[in-house]
């Protein structure tokens, strides 16, 4: 069988006496795009950090590409890209001397790439780092995420900061880039709108306190109509 692009056994994470994800265990087949559901508060963005190795588990393991989070490979790093929440970019620097100065990172990362995401997305490559907006700080972001053209993508609510015309350009991008590859790209997408998803993604992953209610094909999820996702359909509505 072949081995998951990802994979959690077991993991756990608490703070204290607050638990975070509950003990869980799942493999995301290569080649999925799974949209990460849940409300305000579920563990979307721990259980991608926990991916990324980026927070250790309390127990447990989160694997990438066979390889444990918490070590991962310069191999397995070199075929990841992650949209973080907080980014942490490096405000002294232009859009592009940024892209270049992570790019330089990568074996696989080619300006062509780059200067495409940056069209596409109507990025100013230009412009001083410290005075974009929220929405192309976000931007660059998923610039700096996918100009090495990684196998394994994490967005943690890439779209969050974007206007409706720019969210709509990046899903586009996300599935066309994906289409145009030899093997597909295997997405984890977080979002507590499943509107933004439902075009893009083949899997669903649903959280509710840190405990995974859902985790099937996205067909299989919209023919049974899961209590759960009316519920989270419902909050949507009121929203
Ligand atoms: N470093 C931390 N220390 C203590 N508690 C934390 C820490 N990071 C996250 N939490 C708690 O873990 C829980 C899950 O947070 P998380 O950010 O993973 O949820 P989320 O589903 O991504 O939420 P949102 O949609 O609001 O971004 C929350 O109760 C949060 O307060």
């Amino acid at each position: 069988m072949n081995t998951p692009a990802l994979r959690l056994q077991q993991l756990s994470l608490s703070y204290g006496p607050h638990t975070v994800l509950q003990p869980t265990s799942l493999d995301i087949p290569s080649g999925a795009v799974v949209g990460l559901v849940g409300r305000n508060g579920a563990g979307k963005s721990s259980l991608l950090r926990c991916w990324a190795g980026l927070t250790p588990p309390s127990s447990g393991q989160a694997s990438v590409l066979g390889c444990d989070s918490m070590d991962l490979s310069d191999a397995v790093r070199e075929r990841l890209g992650l949209v973080s929440q907080a980014p942490d970019l490096l405000p002294w620097l232009t859009v592009w001397q940024h892209i270049e100065y992570i790019g330089s990172f990568y074996a696989r990362w080619t300006a062509e790439r780059a200067h495409q995401l940056c069209q596409r997305l109507a990025l100013s490559e230009t412009t001083k780092v410290s005075a974009l907006s929220g929405g192309d700080q976000q931007k660059l972001e998923i610039v700096l995420a996918l100009a090495h053209d990684p196998d394994v993508l994490l967005l943690d609510e890439p779209v969050s900061n974007l206007d409706p015309l720019a969210r709509r350009d990046f899903m586009r991008l996300l599935f066309e880039w994906d289409t145009e590859r030899a093997a597909p790209r295997t997405v984890v997408i977080s979002s507590h709108l499943l509107s933004d998803l439902e075009r893009v993604i083949t899997h669903l992953v649903m959280l509710k306190d840190g405990q995974v209610v859902i985790n099937a094909p996205w067909d299989e999820v919209q023919e049974q109509r899961h209590q759960a996702l009316e519920d989270l359909f419902v909050s949507e509505a009121q929203a």
